[in-house]
């Protein structure tokens, strides 16, 4: 059963909260955005886990480098699970490990940028990665000629458990499930619609006729 994350770039603490209070009967993860953290700092992530205790919340560090320090600084704020980057050295995605292991949370490898994300996946799998996001950011998905389906073709012969994040919306995020992802992450899609909570409602909706 694939879960629906909802990632929330937006840049105040105050925004990310009103938005997380409407999704949250929709989605399984709450993910606080890079730049959402960059602007508040990990206070946001104690804000997000004592609103919502029952989520699992997902810090989007993309850690480049020391990676038991960045993971432990993001766990004891209240994060589930965090991110490191896929094209950072197995030593800063082994200490990140190291530091989920410490707190009984869990590492998400963020494979922006990654030449081969299929062979980062797996390699990061072996590192003790809980899943691997196949991610084309928000740069990539504005270049001309971009579409998710390079990620959905990825995932199907992943076998590792991955995520999809890089434009998953109403239109395709039933093929999204289709290629057996454990989570699919949304976050325009939710964040930048008219009626978030009806849009987030929409996509679980949908993900469950297919899950
Ligand atoms: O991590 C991110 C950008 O680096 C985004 O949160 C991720 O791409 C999901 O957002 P969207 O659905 O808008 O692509």
């Amino acid at each position: 059963m694939a879960k629906l994350q909802v990632a929330i770039d937006l840049l105040t603490t105050e925004e990310a909260l009103a938005l997380a209070g409407k999704v949250a009967p929709y989605v399984d993860i709450i993910e606080l955005g890079t730049p959402l953290i960059k602007n508040m700092g990990v206070s946001v992530i104690t804000a997000m886990k004592q609103a919502h205790p029952d989520k699992i919340v997902f810090a989007d560090l993309k850690t480049a480098d020391a990676g038991e320090l960045e993971a432990d600084i993001a766990f004891k704020a209240g994060a589930d699970l965090v991110t490191v980057l896929g094209v950072a050295g197995n030593a800063t995605i082994a200490g990140a490990v190291k530091a989920a292991k410490a707190h009984g949370k869990g590492v998400v490898v963020d494979t922006i940028g990654a030449p081969d994300r299929v062979t980062r996946a797996k390699e990061a799998a072996a590192l003790g990665a809980e899943f691997v996001e196949l991610h084309a950011g928000l740069d990539e998905q504005w270049t001309p000629g971009y579409s998710i389906q390079v990620l959905i073709d990825e995932a199907a012969v992943a076998n590792t458990p991955v995520s999809i994040a890089g434009g998953v919306n109403l239109q395709n995020v039933q093929a999204v499930v289709k290629s057996g992802v454990k989570v699919a992450v949304a976050g325009a899609a939710i964040y930048a619609a008219a009626d978030p909570a009806a849009a987030a409602r929409a996509l679980r909706e949908a993900m469950d006729a297919v899950n």
